[in-house]
């Protein structure tokens, strides 16, 4: 989608797909990647996921990027915490304990961004994006995390054909399509979330699933 799109409904408040109370796959099935305390773990189009707020809280640094400064701007209002502020190529980062939320676009990020990074948390990132976003999402941003990284991948599955995303369906085949040359792909969780989503069940949706992936580099 274009920035102009995700502006928009940053300034219109219409971010349904923000979870208050944090988002149950990522708290059923973290552990199961087995990382060290310490360790950095990307989030990539972070929103103001109180999943930042989760994984710092289990002793992780957290390297977050995130479009809009407005969603940059509501996760420190909103969690009373007072960020150090500082520019560099990738964009304006904000830095508060263990948490680093880039105010930029996930495109710009680099291997030298990704160095220290030995997990990625993916929640309504991959599915926020179109197809053709999606494959360059895949080989350049996933591709500069460095080896022996893993992570925890939540995509969203629903008939393709009852509506236009975002979110995008993207359903197990896609994902190993576009991730099972470089990583490990396995399903942890398939859960079904149509009775707690009346918004797309108004809008016509006969199924939807979240589904939770463990990737690991091979
Ligand atoms: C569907 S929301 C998901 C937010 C968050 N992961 C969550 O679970 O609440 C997608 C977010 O990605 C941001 N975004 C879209 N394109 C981006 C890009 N190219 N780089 C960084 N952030 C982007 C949008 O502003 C939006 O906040």
């Amino acid at each position: 989608m274009h920035p102009d799109y995700w502006h928009a409904r940053w300034n219109d408040g219409r971010i349904g797909f923000n979870q208050p109370d944090g988002n149950p796959l990522l708290q059923r099935h973290w552990s199961t990647l087995g990382l060290p305390t310490g360790s950095q773990v990307f989030v990539p189009l972070a929103g103001k996921s109180p999943d930042l707020l989760w994984l710092a809280a289990r002793g992780h640094r957290v390297l977050a990027v995130e479009l809009s400064p407005l969603a940059v701007e509501q996760f420190f209002a909103e969690n009373v915490i007072e960020p150090t502020v500082s520019r560099s190529r990738y964009g304006v980062h904000h830095r508060a304990g263990g948490i680093e939320i880039i105010c930029g676009d996930v495109f710009d990020l680099d291997r030298e961004a990704l160095a220290d990074c030995t997990a990625f948390y993916d929640r309504a990132a991959l599915i926020a994006l179109p197809a053709p976003l999606r494959q360059r999402y895949a080989d350049e941003v996933y591709a500069a995390l460095p080896a022996s990284c893993r992570g925890l991948l939540v995509s969203l599955e629903y008939p393709p054909t009852e509506l236009d995303g975002p979110p995008f369906a993207v359903d197990e085949m896609q994902v190993r399509a576009l991730y099972q040359r470089d990583w490990s792909v396995e399903v942890l969780e398939r859960q079904d979330i149509l009775a707690s989503q009346p918004a797309f069940q108004v809008q016509g949706l006969t199924a939807m699933h979240n589904v939770a992936y463990q990737l690991r580099r091979r």
